[in-house]
């Protein structure tokens, strides 16, 4: 069963390709994660699946739904993070964790109860009675991930979730995303960070000029070199003009 799905999915803007024909699922239980270069293509494939941005060509799916469409009661198994994280500003810390879990279905206590354990579990107890406007870059961005997770959804997906986070903030949300999987989320997350990845990804899609180049085995410890010599080898088929699609290969 696929929780998230983008099947053939092209876009372009303003004629330069931003996607080219990405076809990728994740399961319930599994984390996959996005990575290349700046301007791969990441984010674009995260709209499309946060109903974000609506692909010229192809399909996304979230939990079944098509996601610029989804049924409240998909909605409130679904969390995402991506561009700037839905908080309001003149809220509170806690005040924004009970709407978020309000806004997921959750009945007033169990908001509260949940609010609290959210921030707790991100580490946010010194700014629970802050403003969010006021917080600190990796404050909101735990924040953000925080409302987009309290209420255990099904199907995830967060970009570069850990971009504005210390080292302390990386470990709590790599141990949340883990945590969610275990339960049986299907987890999508484009990073950067290589190491994060190989500690928390089941499978790792390479995106390189808006193209699927292949897939790497998070195992191992030269997940780096792996990246750069499958970059290497896209960029030579493209100046020979060999490229073909990706096979789904995993080095
Ligand atoms: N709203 C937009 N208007 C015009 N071009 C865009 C827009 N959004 C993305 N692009 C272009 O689409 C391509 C893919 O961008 P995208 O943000 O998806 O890459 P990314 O892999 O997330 O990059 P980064 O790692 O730098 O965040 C880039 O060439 C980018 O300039």
């Amino acid at each position: 069963m696929t929780a998230l799905l983008l099947d053939d999915v092209s876009h372009a803007f303003g004629g330069r390709a931003a996607l080219d024909h990405l076809t990728l699922s994740v399961a319930p239980g599994r984390v996959t994660a996005l990575i290349g270069l700046n301007g791969a293509g990441k984010t674009t494939a995260l709209r499309a699946l946060a109903g974000r941005l609506q692909p010229a060509r192809g399909t996304a799916r979230v939990l079944g739904h098509d996601p610029a469409d989804l049924p409240s009661s998909v909605a409130m198994r679904f969390g995402h993070v991506v561009d700037t994280p839905l908080v309001y500003p003149e809220l509170t810390v806690t005040e924004n964790l009970r709407c978020a879990a309000r806004l997921h279905g959750l009945p007033t206590r169990a908001a509260a109860r949940t609010a609290s354990a959210a921030v707790a579990q991100l580490g946010l107890e010194p700014w629970r009675l802050a403003r969010a406007g006021t917080l600190s870059m990796g404050n909101r961005q735990r924040l953000g991930i925080a409302c987009a997770t309290s209420h255990r959804p099904t199907a995830l997906i967060l970009d570069e979730p850990t971009s504005a986070l210390d080292p302390q903030g990386v470990v709590l949300v790599r141990g949340l995303v883990r945590r969610l999987a275990d339960d049986g989320a299907a987890v999508l997350v484009s990073s950067h960070h290589l190491d994060e990845v190989a500690r928390v990804a089941d499978e790792v899609v390479v995106l390189h000029a808006s193209r699927d180049v292949g897939r790497l085995d998070p195992g191992g410890t030269d997940l780096e070199q792996r990246f750069f010599a499958m970059v290497l080898d896209a960029d030579t088929r493209t100046a020979a003009g060999t490229h073909t699609e990706a096979s789904g290969g995993r080095v």
